[in-house]
């Protein structure tokens, strides 16, 4: 997941791959709220692991249900056989209306029957989401519900003593036109107490949201629980209803956030490329799923069968449409991303409820996608984008809602339509409520010109701390790392390995050309194997830096080695430190950067690093090398180091690591269209 304060997406102009989904997040928290109330074990299988699904997991686990993660990522829920044993807990329950709406009505039923005291309380903006309707459900069958703030809103405190009675003689009513989650708590709370009747549940008004409704029927059927429905009217939890574990349960992927992937492949998966998404398809439960036929509408060419879809680009420009969206109000929000490459409006409609989800959802799209240039007009109840004239560079602001970040970066696709503009997303970690890993899915399909992908370079003498600096700026941008110095050091190992001379420029060559050669990512950050044997440590070694030295003097080494230094340059960016990354592997870098220090400085630098591992060291030696090292490396004749004519020469002598990294960061702002952030 990306963690940065902002994440500027390079203008992107193709996509193709396969894109594997993470777990549906309204699957997911039904799942565990009812093997939570069940009896024994269940074990979930591709369960969401995402902010929404932590913070049920956590209410679980407070509440005295056992969860333990198994070796083959499946998770055992011991749920408590609807019986309460913890009796008060706080349960802070972020920004899920999937958590807090069933867990409220859960928990006030069992507060009720069986005594107890919970509070629930959200981030600030859950407490600005309704729940009025639902605890209008729950107080007229006597149970306790205390406003702890706004009236209608949470945080809520739930409260019963043990023998008190619920009142279930007459129907439940329950409002069904703001969320669709009030109906669906109540059903999914309401077997707890159906032991010795019927429960009738009868919606007023218009339901919103059906076929979330319909998940929450299909998911309590695998539980044992036969809901019976009159229309979208009436809903009978028979008599003796008791929750029953499946055993085994699998999660689909989830269908909202494939409609990102499909909405990509609309745009930009062209001659004879396809965007392939897995984990979700024609057998899905999820209502979402129909979104499919809205982008085919538009103009996606979609196939699908069990558990995938397949999309490329069909009618293009896309085509405007107008649809009511209430039952897909989720992966409706794509469809505005889209209207951006259509011809002629796109009218969506019976959105209403978008306005109290995480955020208002109908004004701040309306504002995002004016900034990159698109027309909008919204109403109460819909949203009406043209596409843009003029694509601007735009900072787009993702108020706290992953859908917005997900929605906007569709946005970077624009070379498609001729512009070529980049995207700064705001605030990016905002996708962790249902698809922490979104951003690298996205950029292991989207192709971008390599000139149009950013690169930072860091040359620099041996020692001056380039390493450092590159991957504290490589951090900040969430930009790939390319420790250029690495690939020599490893040719330089190889070489040893394999008994080759460091003279045999032909032999080196050929090593390094068949460089076997692979670094670490996310949890292996900072961890490189060579051959598949981990030489993280030996890289680090003098005798490698001397072996680097030696073998980067040769000029077909060097050209073995260029090719794989470029494609490390992916989306989002590319931060390459070395001693001629400015000069000869990126030359069109926007940013060089040179860096140096005094010999004194490195010396000492290198000094304490090699004291600070244990490794003992002379500095009078150390000082000797580098020089020695710094007139080989400036006096070669192939790609000798010196700074690139544009470079910006950094001396940080005196500087801190800190003041370095604030100093290229700066220079970089300067240089990037939308100015400064944060
Ligand atoms: O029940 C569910 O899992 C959901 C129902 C929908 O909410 P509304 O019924 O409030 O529209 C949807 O927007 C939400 O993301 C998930
Ligand atoms: C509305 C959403 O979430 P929640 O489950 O919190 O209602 C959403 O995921 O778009």
């Amino acid at each position: 997941m990306f963690r940065t304060p902002f994440l500027d997406l390079p203008p992107m102009a193709g996509a193709a791959g396969t894109v594997r989904l993470p777990g549906s997040k309204s699957i997911s928290n039904r799942v565990l709220l009812l093997a939570g109330l069940a009896d024994g074990t269940t074990r979930v299988h591709d369960l969401l692991a995402s902010d929404d699904t932590r913070v049920m997991l956590d209410a679980l686990r407070a509440l005295g249900c056992g969860i333990a993660h198994d070796a083959d990522g499946t998770l055992a829920v011991t749920g408590l056989g609807g019986q309460l044993s913890v009796h008060e807990a706080r349960l802070f329950l972020g920004n899920a209306g999937t958590a807090m709406r069933p867990l409220a009505a859960a928990l006030a039923v069992l507060a009720t029957l069986q005594g107890g005291d919970f509070e629930l309380s959200g981030v600030p903006r859950m407490h600005e989401r309704p729940i009025g309707d639902l605890v209008d459900a729950l107080r007229p069958l006597g149970c306790t519900i205390e406003d702890l703030g706004t009236p209608g809103y949470p945080p809520l405190r739930l409260r019963g003593s043990a023998g008190d009675r619920l009142a279930l003689e007459r129907a439940i009513r329950v409002r069904g036109d703001v969320s669709s989650q009030f109906l669906t708590a109540l059903l999914l709370a309401l077997p707890l107490a159906a032991g010795e009747r019927d429960l009738v549940v009868e919606v007023d008004g218009e339901l919103i949201s059906k076929p979330y409704v319909e998940i929450t029927v299909n998911l309590l059927a695998r539980f044992g629980i036969a809901v019976r429905r009159d229309g979208w009217q009436r809903f009978t939890i028979p008599q003796g209803s008791c929750y029953r574990s499946p055993g085994d349960i699998h999660v689909e992927g989830d269908a909202s956030s494939a409609s990102y992937f499909v909405a990509l492949g609309a745009i930009a998966a062209c001659g004879g490329d396809a965007v392939r998404i897995e984990g979700v398809g024609s057998d899905s439960i999820q209502g979402d799923i129909r979104f499919v036929e809205a982008a085919q509408a538009m103009g996606a060419d979609v196939r699908t069968g069990p558990g995938w879809l397949e999309v490329r680009r069909g009618r293009w420009p896309l085509a405007g449409i107008t649809l009511d969206a209430n039952h897909i109000p989720d992966a409706a929000m794509t469809l505005a991303a889209m209207a951006l490459y259509a011809e002629g409006p796109t009218r969506i409609e019976g959105i209403a409820s978008w306005r109290v989800k995480e955020t208002d959802r109908i004004a701040a799209m309306a504002a995002e996608l004016r900034r990159v240039g698109a027309t909008v007009v919204e109403g109460t109840d819909f949203i009406e984008v043209r596409a843009p004239e003029t694509w601007q560079p735009a900072e787009i602001r993702t108020y706290d809602d992953h859908r917005m970040a997900m929605c906007l970066s569709l946005a970077a696709f624009n070379p498609t339509v001729g512009a070529k503009v980049p995207v700064r997303i705001l605030e990016p970690h905002c996708v962790a409520k249902t698809f922490p890993d979104y951003f690298e899915a996205l950029f292991g399909l989207a192709r971008a010109e390599p000139a149009e992908v950013p690169v930072i370079t860091i040359d620099g003498p041996t020692a001056s701390g380039k390493g450092t600096l590159a991957a504290e700026v490589a951090a900040a941008l969430g930009y790939a790392l390319l420790d250029s110095g690495a690939l020599y050091r490893a040719t330089g190992i190889a070489a040893t390995w394999d008994g080759v001379s460091p003279d045999d420029e032909t032999a080196l060559a050929a090593l390094a050309e068949r460089l076997d050669l692979r670094f670490g990512d996310g949890a292996d950050a900072g961890r490189t194997w060579l051959r598949g044997r981990d030489i993280t440590d030996e890289l680090r070694l003098e005798t490698s830096g001397l072996m680097a030295s030696r073998v980067s003097v040769w000029p077909a080494v060097r050209a073995a080695l260029h090719a794989l230094q470029q494609s490390f340059r992916r989306a989002p960016g590319l931060v390459a430190d070395g001693r001629d990354m400015g000069t000869v592997i990126f030359p069109d870098a926007p940013l060089k950067v040179f860096l140096t220090a005094s010999a004194a400085q490195r010396a000492e630098r290198r000094y304490k690093q090699l004291i600070s591992k244990g490794i003992s060291a002379n500095i009078d030696d150390l000082r000797a090398d580098l020089e020695a090292r710094d007139m080989r490396d400036r006096s070669r004749s192939v790609s000798p180091l010196k700074p690139a004519e544009d470079a910006l020469e950094l001396d940080n002598s005196a500087l801190s690591i800190d003041d370095s990294v604030a100093q290229v960061l700066d220079w970089w702002r300067q240089r990037r269209p939308f100015g400064r952030t944060a």
